[in-house]
């Protein structure tokens, strides 16, 4: 292996492009890293504090040539190392709606090949003797662990989710791990199994058979009550620990608890339960000491919410926008508990695109450049109906598509670029942050379940009108129709208006004309009414 030295000389001729970039790379990091230019430097905690802050950024997307600096940087600078491991890909290819077929697919994939996916290990106690040797080993086994990440993403179909590329996160990851008695990994409800990471839970017992590893299941309050049963029936028959739990919202009423088998999993609707609930499970470690609580994560799922919920104070800062804790934060509580904040972290898993980060708030809707995929994927999922009422569209919602939805947004927000064109990032933007934080809801279904009677008894429940299939399913186990089927090939509209209300159907028989505009209207204001009717066209 040759060890290059970067040149001074200005590039020519054909290395021209990479020797610019080489030149503004050099340029960016003088940035990135603050450099000491005296010893006083050193001493000073507000420089130290600045240079922490900077360092320790978190990277989920790497351009080929910051990949190549960086592996090269991990490597001690040699890049013949891994040039075959470097490719020139294009990661920010637009998205495909999922088809069934595509799902099923994924989940094959997932599960044969979940094994390989690893969080970075810390190298083993007896490995090291001094800090510096530590860093090598750690900078060493950071490279191994992205070239198996690479050499994965070679495989037919395997397509990875962006995730942390900056050692000194996992670093804190690691001394949260190494502190804590009990790693609670907090995931967002409404997509519980795309934050967890099982890998992380084997990682904890490695560490110590002793320690303990909870999934809290936060913003349980973007849940119906239904759903929160299905979800921790799947999680009692899996044998995962799990406590359901809003850091924004009381979890469950009274009333809901008959649905709930609280035998089967647990549910802490106040910061007392929860603290009760972290005491029983972390028993043996109170004795003599306070009982060390992790919080672990990926980025905006919540940690800070609940540790200011558990502080009873906001002394965590709280934000939409994903990965505003930076660095390990512990708080004494009275009760004899200390939490442990980490920073958010992004861990790698099997993925369609970076659509579904977005939406679920892993990565910042400002670094949002293909806006059409995540819209693409969440008209896939919800109601178009549902968005058009929540902006005041009025678009026919049977052939609504990203660009249609976008473009009436914008002009209905008075979106408009300088040149008077409708700006759909922008609006993109708006209606991504809205799924973020729960305004528009779409909660994926336990791989127990179908997504799509998950999905009905959801809107329905909301009073979202659904249409199409769904609906037919719904009319047909109300007993209004004989067979979804059949009725598929006779209905020409349907509306449901949700539990307790009437519903109100227009039909048609095969062959005969749709509804003209004035027979919409008519059914339109009899939908209003509430009353249910069954008109047939002959
Ligand atoms: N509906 C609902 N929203 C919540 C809940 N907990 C947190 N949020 C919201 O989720 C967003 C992120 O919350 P944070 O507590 O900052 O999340 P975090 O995990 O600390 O985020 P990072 O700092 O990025 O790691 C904020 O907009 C919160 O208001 C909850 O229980 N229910």
């Amino acid at each position: 292996m040759t060890k290059r030295r970067p040149s001074n000389k200005k590039p020519t001729g054909m290395n021209k492009s990479l020797g610019n970039s080489l030149c503004n790379e050099r340029q960016r990091n003088r940035k990135k890293y603050k450099i000491a230019s005296t010893e006083d430097d050193l001493d000073n905690p507000a420089f130290i504090e600045e240079t922490i802050e900077r360092v320790l950024e978190s990277k989920t997307f790497e351009s080929n040539m910051e990949e190549l600096f960086a592996k090269a940087e991990l490597a001690g600078s040699t890049f013949n190392a891994e040039r075959g491991a470097v490719q020139i890909v294009d990661k920010d290819s637009t998205v495909v709606v999922r088809t069934n077929a595509d799902i099923t697919n994924f989940n094959a994939l997932k599960t044969s090949k979940e094994h390989l996916l690893k969080i970075p290990r810390r190298p083993a106690k007896h490995t090291y003797q001094t800090a510096e040797e530590l860093h090598a080993l750690e900078n060493e086994m950071f490279l191994s662990w992205r070239l198996g990440l690479s050499h994965l993403e070679d495989m037919d179909g395997v397509a990875l989710t962006p995730f942390e590329r900056n050692l000194d996160i996992w670093r804190e990851l690691w001394r949260v791990v190494e502190r804590s008695d009990i790693i609670v990994q907090i995931v967002d409800a409404r997509n519980p199994l795309l934050f967890r990471n099982a890998d992380l839970e084997d990682y904890v017992r490695t560490v110590d058979p002793a320690k303990k590893n909870v999934l809290l299941i936060n913003k349980s309050d973007l849940l119906l009550p239904e759903q929160q049963r299905h979800w921790s029936d799947y999680f009692s028959n899996t044998g995962i620990d799990v406590i359901f739990w809003s850091a924004l919202e009381p979890t469950a009423t009274e009333e809901d608890d008959e649905l709930f088998n609280r035998e089967k999993c647990q549910f802490a609707s106040s910061r007392d339960e929860l603290i009760a609930l972290f005491k029983t499970k972390g028993g043996y470690a109170i004795q003599g000491r306070p009982l060390v609580v992790g919080f672990v994560g990926y980025p905006n799922v919540g940690k800070s919410s609940t540790i200011n919920k558990l502080l009873a104070a906001k002394k965590v800062t709280v934000s939409a926008t994903p990965g505003k804790t930076r660095r390990l934060q512990t708080h004494a509580l009275d009760d004899g508990i200390t939490l442990c904040d980490c920073p958010g972290l992004v861990m790698p898993s099997f993925a369609f695109d970076r659509s579904e980060m977005f939406l679920n708030g892993i990565m910042p809707i400002e670094q949002m450049r293909d806006h059409f995929g995540p819209i693409s994927l969440l008209i896939s999922r919800v109601p178009a109906d549902w968005i058009c009422d929540r902006y005041s569209l009025t678009l026919a919602a049977e052939d609504i598509d990203a660009v249609k939805l976008l473009t009436a947004i914008a002009f209905v927000r008075g979106m408009m670029s300088s040149s008077g064109v409708p700006d759909c990032s922008r609006a993109a933007r708006l209606l991504a942050k809205d799924v973020v934080v729960g305004k528009i809801l779409w909660v994926a279904a336990p791989p127990s379940h179908d997504q799509k009677e998950f999905d009905d008894l959801f809107f329905l429940k909301k009073g979202v009108k659904i249409r199409g299939q769904a609906q037919l399913r719904q009319m047909e186990k109300k007993g209004l129709i004989e067979s979804s089927k059949v009725a598929n090939e006779r209905f020409d509209q349907c509306f449901f208006d949700g539990p307790g209300s009437q519903a109100h159907v227009m039909t048609r028989k095969p062959g005969v004309t749709p509804l003209d505009d004035a027979s919409k209207k008519h059914f339109k204001k009899k939908d209003k009414a509430r009353r249910m009717f069954v008109q047939t066209y002959s």
